[in-house]
């Protein structure tokens, strides 16, 4: 047995995958062998659910059976429904509000008592939940706002049919489109910290449910999902604050702060999801007529760059895109979440193919040799 140690595992290989390559060094993301800028140009969310679900790309028949199959799936359980409520209600926080719906979508799931090695019902509840996550984020926001949920829509596709759950009305094209290509930017990203949790959850043969609320719960913090609405939280505080954003920067390191949006553990350059939503970003503020947000973000990314050697992550660009779709900035992590509920049931599908207990050890650093000492004598 080795001792040497890899703090945050850093470079660890744990499992063999067919789902996503990255090569950090020159910026390339693939899934199942294409290239991620084909996908977010040409595929539709559901096509790369497909895509990461079976293997391959669906036919047109194969892909409308799976959109109908997942659009009948949207609704949520009346108990499921009552507790969203109750959790807006109680003004919980959105990645915990989902956290708890997402565990409680096991109760109305008809392939719940099924064994966790069978794979069909497996890739059924994995359906299930990624159909559901929408619809309880949407319902969420808009109890919060004091406003009634608005149903499900089986005639719209998982992007717009989010927007329309959101918002009340039907989305414009080009809001339908930037969001549906966010969601496929989303989707998977090798094993990353939620999807190590998920994988981890799913090798002990727990359930789907309890490895995908286990990721949802890893998402959330800040080093990894949550750092989208922390950019945006960022941009608002340097623009309330009048100050130049590079300026504004410079002090927050000099404070000893972490920049949200830049690093990442395998990225050594742009993330080229970044690269894709920088230019929704700008796309979007040119067609409001006001870059400033997209402009403020460029100016901070190049003094990263230059002072830092630190490149933007996924987060970083798609902060400004969500913001100016008028989406509320408490939910950029929750949609994430429902992104990437596809990337965490293809590995969990993946680790229950050819699954082992995943353990790892630690270098025992505490006390030795210690002789009890009876309570009243400490
Ligand atoms: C979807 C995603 O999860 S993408 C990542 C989202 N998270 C963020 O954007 C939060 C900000 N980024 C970070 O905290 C980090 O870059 C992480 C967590 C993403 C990667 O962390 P690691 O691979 O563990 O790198 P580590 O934390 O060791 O950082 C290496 C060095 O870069 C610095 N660094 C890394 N990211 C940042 C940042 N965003 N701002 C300032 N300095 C940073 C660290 O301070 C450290 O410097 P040091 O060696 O002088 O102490
Ligand atoms: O891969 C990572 O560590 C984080 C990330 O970018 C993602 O999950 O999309």
């Amino acid at each position: 047995m080795s001792d040497e140690l890899k703090k945050g595992l850093e470079g660890v290989l744990v499992a063999e995958s067919s789902l996503s390559y990255i090569d950090g060094d020159v910026g390339k993301l693939v899934y199942r062998g294409y290239t991620i800028e084909d996908l977010a140009a040409n595929a539709t969310y559901e096509e790369v659910l497909y895509l990461l679900w079976h293997g391959e790309l669906p036919t047109r028949e194969e892909l409308d059976a799976f959109r109908t199959d997942m659009a009948e799936e949207r609704a949520l359980s009346a108990e499921t429904q009552e507790l969203v409520r109750s959790l807006a209600e109680a003004d919980e926080e959105p990645m915990a509000a989902l956290r708890t719906a997402t565990s409680s979508l096991s109760a109305a799931d008809p392939d719940a008592d099924a064994d966790p090695t069978d794979e069909a019902a497996n890739l059924a509840k994995g359906k299930r939940i990624t159909a559901k996550l929408p619809t309880v984020v949407a319902a969420f926001t808009r109890i919060r706002n004091g406003e009634d949920p608005v149903e499900p829509r089986e005639d719209l596709d998982h992007a717009a049919n989010f927007l329309y759950m959101l918002n009340g009305e039907e989305p414009t094209e080009v809001a339908a489109d930037v969001f549906d290509q966010a969601l496929v930017l989303h989707a998977d990203h090798g094993l990353n910290a939620s999807t190590f949790s998920a994988m981890v959850t799913a090798s002990t043969l727990a359930d789907v449910h309890s490895a995908v609320t286990s990721a949802v719960g890893t998402l959330s913090g800040s080093l990894h999902g949550g750092a989208n609405a922390n950019v945006m939280r960022m941009l608002e505080e340097v623009d309330a604050s009048g100050k130049d954003p590079v300026q504004w920067v410079e002090d927050a390191l000099d404070n000893g702060e972490r920049v949200a949006g830049f690093g990442h553990r395998v990225y050594n350059v742009k993330d080229p999801r970044a690269k894709i939503l920088g230019e929704q970003s700008e796309e979007l503020g040119e067609a409001a007529g006001d870059k400033k947000w997209y402009e403020m973000s460029a100016a901070i990314e190049n003094y990263m760059k230059e002072e830092k050697g630190l490149a933007p992550n996924v987060d970083f660009y798609s902060a400004t895109t969500y913001y100016q779709m008028g989406i509320p900035v408490d939910i950029y992590t929750p949609i994430f979440a429902m992104s990437r509920a596809g990337g965490w049931v293809a590995h969990v599908l993946e680790q229950y193919e050819d699954n082992r207990l995943i353990r790892p050890r630690a270098r025992y650093a505490g006390a030795k040799d210690q002789s009890w000492t009876p309570i009243d004598e400490r």
